[in-house]
């Protein structure tokens, strides 16, 4: 069976701007180097908003603040499952660091597309896009 995890991606809106990260390496393929949103792993006991704060913090070096929930998704992947909750966040500092991605852009809505976002997150994208 595979392994299926509850996940939370932040959509962090700086004015008309998204933030959009690149993945490094990884073991799966399919995910190596895409684009998704900041994020990760909800853990037993933790509610979203406050698996989303922990991972922003650990990822990017920012507080934000969860302002909304915009869809849920659920994708499988070749070896797991995701259920993929996004939330409408602001970030509280300007000053972002990656701790673990490999590049970042801020992104207009209308050009979201141009990267090649993971399988998952590509919902959440047409969504922002309306
Ligand atoms: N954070 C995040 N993960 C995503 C997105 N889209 C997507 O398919 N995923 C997948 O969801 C899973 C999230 O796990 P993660 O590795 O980021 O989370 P984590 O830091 O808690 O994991 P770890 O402690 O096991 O390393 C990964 O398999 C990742 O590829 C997204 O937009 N944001």
């Amino acid at each position: 069976m595979k392994k299926h995890h509850e996940v939370v991606a932040a959509i962090i809106q700086r004015g008309e701007e998204i933030l959009c990260l690149q993945r490094g390496a990884s073991k799966y393929e399919y995910i190596a180097y895409k684009w998704e949103f900041p994020g990760g792993k909800v853990e037993s006991g933790e509610t979203q908003a406050q698996a989303l704060i922990r991972e922003i913090k650990e990822e990017l070096a920012i507080d934000i603040q969860v302002d909304g929930h915009l869809l849920t998704v659920e994708h499988e992947y070749p070896d797991f499952i995701i259920t993929m909750h996004g939330l409408r966040c602001t970030a509280l500092n300007e000053e972002l660091v990656l701790h673990e991605h490999t590049g970042f852009k801020w992104l207009r809505t209308e050009q979201l597309q141009t990267l090649d976002w993971a399988a998952a997150d590509v919902p959440l994208v047409e969504k922002l896009r309306g």
